[in-house]
C-alpha cells in the first residue's frame, strides 16, 4: 500500500492498495482529523498536522513504519525495529561505588550520605564495595569526583552536598561550580557521576530534603547511580 500525504489540513491524498498480484486500486481523499483503520482492526486516532508516510518493501509485501505529526510532534511507530536500553537497579552484583560529600552544612549532608548508604544496602551493594571521601565543600566536589571516576575502580560516583542561600552572592558562584565540577567529572571520565547536591533558599527546605517531607535525595542519587552503572556496564560497554 502506497501512501503519502502533505501539510494536512486540508490536503489530499492518494491511497493506492497494492496486493501480492500487483493489482492496485487508488483513492483519493482529503485528508481531515480522523482515524485509520487497517487490517489489524487497530485506529490511529490522529488530528494529522503533517504527513504519514508508509513504504512497501520491494516485492510488495505490506510492511509500515507509520510516521504520525500531530501538533508539531512527530511519534513513530514501528513494526520490531526499536531497541530500548535500561539500566537495571536489581543487579548490582560486583558494582563498586564512590561516595564525595562535602562537611560543610554537615548538619544535611551526614543525613544524606546515609540516606544513600541506606539505598546502596537496599538494592544490595556491599559494604566492602563502597568508598566514602570527605571534601571541605561543594566547590571541592568536582576534582574529587573527577579523580574518583579517572582511578577506573567505580562504576558510579555519588556527589553530595549542601549549598544553602546566604546573604551574599557567593552562593552562585559555589552552587554553579559544583555542578560543572560534577557534569565535567562525568564527560572526562566517562563514569557517571551523580548530582546528588542540595542548593536550596534556606534551611528548611535543605532539612525537608534530606529525609524531611520531600524525601532524601542522597537515597535517589543513589540509586541513579545504581541504575547509571547498569546502564553503562551491561547495556554500553
Ligand atoms: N557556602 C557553602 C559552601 N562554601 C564553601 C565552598 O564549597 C568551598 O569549600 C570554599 O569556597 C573553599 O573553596 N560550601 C557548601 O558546600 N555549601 C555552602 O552553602
Ligand atoms: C552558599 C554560600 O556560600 C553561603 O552559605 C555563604 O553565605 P554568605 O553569602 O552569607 O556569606
Amino acid at each position: 500500500m502506497a501512501f503519502s500525504a502533505t501539510n494536512a489540513a486540508a490536503a489530499t491524498y492518494s491511497l493506492k492498495f497494492v496486493d501480492n498480484n500487483s493489482h492496485f486500486s487508488s483513492q483519493t481523499k482529503s485528508l481531515r482529523p480522523f482515524s485509520l483503520t487497517f487490517g489489524t482492526k487497530q485506529s490511529y486516532p490522529s488530528s494529522l498536522s503533517s504527513s504519514i508516510q508508509f513504504q512497501t518493501t520491494k516485492n510488495n509485501d505490506f510492511d509500515f513504519g507509520l510516521t504520525i505529526s500531530r501538533n508539531g510532534r512527530s511519534d513513530f511507530a514501528s513494526t520490531e525495529a526499536v531497541r530500548v536500553l535500561t539500566g537495571s537497579v536489581t543487579s548490582t552484583h560486583g558494582f563498586r561505588f564512590a561516595l564525595v560529600v562535602a562537611r560543610f552544612n554537615e548538619i544535611i549532608t551526614r543525613p544524606l550520605l546515609e540516606g544513600a548508604l541506606d539505598t546502596f544496602k537496599k538494592y544490595s551493594v556491599q559494604d566492602e564495595d563502597i568508598d566514602v571521601v570527605w571534601v571541605p565543600g561543594s566547590f571541592e566536589i568536582g576534582i574529587i569526583a573527577e579523580k574518583l571516576g579517572m582511578s577506573g575502580k567505580y562504576n558510579a560516583v555519588v556527589c553530595i552536598g549542601a549549598v544553602i542561600r546566604g546573604e551574599t552572592t557567593h552562593y552562585d558562584s559555589v552552587a554553579n561550580s559544583a555542578a560543572t565540577g560534577v557534569l565535567n567529572a562525568s564527560l572526562k571520565s566517562g563514569v557517571p557521576c551523580v548530582f546528588g547536591v542540595l542548593t536550596t533558599e534556606n534551611m528548611e527546605q535543605a532539612m525537608d530534603r534530606a529525609g524531611g517531607k520531600a524525601g532524601n535525595k542522597g537515597s535517589e542519587a543513589a540509586l541513579t547511580a545504581i541504575e547509571m552503572a547498569s546502564l553503562c556496564e551491561h547495556h554500553l560497554k
